[in-house]
């Protein structure tokens, strides 16, 4: 499903993280490692956020040479999310739905399970840890995806909102959307399906066998 090859991220002259060949078959994957190890940077790379060395594929779509067909295929909420200050979680939600071309439906359907309607209309910078990261969260559920990346999904979340995104990711990955997740929580909470779990360490990624 996903394949990197003589994958590269350096900031400047300083390598961050070095990939020969990984491949992550379809499924939910757990994506471990300590603070600093790299992990953001692997997810913002392959989101086509950060421009790398090597490639990165999704099937059969290029990051690089189908940019935008693969664009629309990976969707990624970040950990610490941030947008512009004067939007509301509507305008934020809508204008990703038009670009992502989400099924109808599909945005009332998240805004109910995320139960954000009575602040959806005000401006982001109101709002606090937990709504911004339920807002990134319905944005990265957008569209058509094959792969969805969540750094850190569960941090700041109420225990409603994180048995929210269990049931999404499972409902979603029957759907046939595979997930690379990553939380230096236990997963168990979640109490996920958890088909593998990989580690970041010494700037490679290697499958671990520890949950
Ligand atoms: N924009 C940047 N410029 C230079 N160095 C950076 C930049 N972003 C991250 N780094 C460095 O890259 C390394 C990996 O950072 P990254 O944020 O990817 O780690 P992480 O595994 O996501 O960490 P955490 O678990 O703390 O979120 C760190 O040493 C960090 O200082």
């Amino acid at each position: 499903m996903l394949t990197l090859r003589n994958f590269q991220k350096s900031y400047g002259d300083r390598p961050i993280i070095t990939i020969p060949d990984w491949q992550l078959p379809p499924g939910i994957h757990w994506l471990k490692g300590p603070n600093g190890a790299g992990k953001t940077t692997l997810f913002r790379s392959i989101a086509g956020l950060l421009p790398h060395e090597g490639t990165s594929k999704l099937n059969n779509l290029d990051s690089k040479r189908d940019a935008v067909a693969y664009r629309m295929r990976i969707n990624y909420a970040e950990a610490e999310p941030t947008f512009p200050p004067l939007l509301t979680a509507h305008e934020i939600i809508r204008w990703v739905a038009d670009a992502k071309q989400a099924p109808a439906g599909q945005v009332e359907a998240l805004i109910a399970a995320f139960d954000i309607s009575a602040y959806m209309h005000t401006p982001v910078s109101t709002y606090s840890s937990g709504m911004l990261k339920k807002t990134s969260l319905i944005v990265a559920f957008l569209g058509k995806p094959n792969l969805i990346l969540l750094d850190e999904p569960l941090v700041t979340l109420d225990i409603a909102a994180t048995q929210t995104v269990a049931q999404l990711i499972e409902s979603t990955h029957k759907q046939g959307v595979s997930f690379l997740l990553s939380s230096h929580q236990a997963m168990e909470t979640a109490q996920l399906p958890i088909d593998s779990v990989w580690q970041v360490e010494g700037g490679k990624v290697v499958v671990s066998g520890e949950r």
